[in-house]
């Protein structure tokens, strides 16, 4: 069985052609003129890009006295509506429990995803057991170890173990994540401001200023650098952060930024809304900033300072944020956007003129599968790749609304917004899953995405921290101790 997508401008992130593309097993196998196959898609007036991967999603992560509302089965078909054919989840120990025990959970929950997936490891606290544990984690394919800088006296890590952590990631060729904000800092603040009765949403605002991301940020790229390890930057709000980062590579060292689509479409206005649920719904960290910070993500993206675009999916429903009434602190952090990362990018991005279509696939698939090792496996459009597909028509145009999401929270965040730019197709390992918004998806469809360690830049750096790593001189002719 064979199909043919046929007639369209296919655009990867350095080209743009027309051409078809047949598929077969569920790889491409050719691209080319008139080709022929048994079924036909029909991709007239429409762009053929890579399947969009999702570098960062939370689904039914135990957090903040909850578990989040999607799991991998509504949230693989939010991902696959939106066009959005693989998402990296972050399997989360508790403080504790070993990495082992949490991958097995995160195994038997992804049993029913829809489309591929892959996982990152978090390390929330320090011991042999990790360690040794870090190994065998990077033996079964995850390559990849979140810290969190914030939550304090839950998952954050102090610097001694963020440190024994990146060196540990060097030696297995691994890549460290950080949640990069002062979670001391927040601390202190939140309960400042609750002692002055500041109990409400926007509260969690002011508790999470751009300095503290900005500090946690330049302070793990130094702590990365010493420990001779790439390092990628999750969920990059704002400029104090997008500056750190831009500073670094612009020395040579090997870090990547990743801005979510909700900062870089909403802003920090959502919190003074009179409605509690309103305001509550957008609670997440860091929260929304204001339009000059989401104007340095956007010249980020456009000048390759940052490089990846997620959605930190992580929904609650209303009920669950009103766990937090009277009390911010207690608002379970987090927002959704998996089915809409795509065609928000789209129209806020390439519709407007800010981002090319190249930069559109580079930053919502490409960069991502070349930081984890899985190119062109992923994220290209070449022959031997998985049919990771998305046909996006530019004319399709739709208003967003939780009546007709994917998602199983009871709003949304992008809630009344017009979107142009939506798939008419969607496959998954050449399986169509989407048609027109019609969806065809399977559940346990989806399969788990091996990574090797050691990828190019993991090497490169190695290389170059042995070569000028601290050399003893040897000396002939030392005088005696003038003791
Ligand atoms: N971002 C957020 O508020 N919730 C999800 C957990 C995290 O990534 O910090
Ligand atoms: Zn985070
Ligand atoms: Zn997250």
């Amino acid at each position: 069985m064979s199909t043919v997508i046929k007639g369209g401008t296919i655009v990867t992130a350095d080209l743009s052609y027309e051409g078809d593309v047949r598929i077969e097993g569920g790889r491409i196998v050719e691209i080319g003129a008139n080709l022929t196959g048994d079924e036909v898609l029909d991709a007239s007036g429409c762009y053929v890009m890579p399947g969009g991967i999702d570098p960062h999603t939370h689904l039914e992560m135990p957090f903040m006295g909850t578990y989040s509302a999607d799991d991998f089965d509504s949230g693989t078909r939010a991902a696959l509506a939106g066009g959005t054919t693989m998402v990296v989840d972050f399997a989360l120990p508790s403080p504790g429990q070993g990495l082992l025990d949490a991958l097995q959970m995160w195994d038997n929950k992804s049993t029913r995803a829809h489309c591929d997936y892959s996982f990152h490891m978090a390390v929330t606290w320090w011991s042999e057991q990790v360690f040794n544990e870090m190994k065998e984690v990077v033996d079964r394919g995850i390559t990849t170890f979140k810290h969190f800088m914030a939550y304090k006296g839950a998952l954050m890590v102090n610097d001694d173990e963020l440190f024994a952590s990146f060196q540990r990631c060097a030696e297995l060729g691994a890549i460290p994540l950080v949640h990069a904000e002062n979670g001391d800092v927040v601390a202190e603040l939140s309960a400042k401001l609750l002692a002055a009765g500041n109990n409400g949403p926007e509260a969690h605002a002011y508790s999470r200023p751009p300095q503290v991301e900005g500090e946690a940020t330049n302070r793990a790229i130094m702590i990365a650098d010493m420990a001779g390890v790439p390092l990628y930057v999750v969920h990059v709000s704002c400029e104090e952060s997008h500056e750190a980062i831009r500073r670094a590579r612009q020395a040579g060292k090997r870090v990547w930024g990743e801005p979510l689509i909700q900062h870089l479409t909403l802003d920090d206005s959502e919190y003074a809304n009179p409605d509690w649920d309103h305001a509550a719904r957008r609670v997440m960290s860091p929260p929304f900033r204001n339009k000059a910070h989401q104007d340095s993500l956007w010249a980020g993206l456009a000048a390759g300072s940052l490089s990846c675009v997620a959605t930190d999916h992580c929904a609650f429903t209303t009920d669950q944020k009103r766990y937090g009434v009277g009390d911010f602190t207690k608002i379970p952090n987090g927002t959704g956007g998996l089915e809409d990362r795509l065609p928000m990018l789209w129209t806020q991005g390439v519709a407007t003129g800010r981002l090319t279509p190249q930069e559109f696939v580079a930053v919502t698939s490409t960069n991502i599968a070349k930081i984890l090792n899985i190119y062109p496996r992923k994220g290209a459009i070449l022959a031997g790749a998985d049919a990771d597909i998305v046909v996006l028509d530019p004319n399709r145009e739709k208003v967003i609304s939780a009546k007709t999401q994917q998602s199983a929270i009871d709003y949304n965040v992008f809630e009344g917004m017009t979107v142009k730019g939506l798939p008419r197709f969607v496959l998954s390992r050449g399986k169509v899953s989407v048609t027109e918004g019609a969806m065809s998806s399977e559940e346990g469809h989806g399969q788990f995405v091996a990574r090797t360690p050691a990828g190019p830049v993991n090497k490169a750096l190695s290389s170059w921290k042995e070569l000028t790593a601290p050399r003893k001189v040897e000396r002939t002719g030392i005088p005696a101790s003038g003791v």
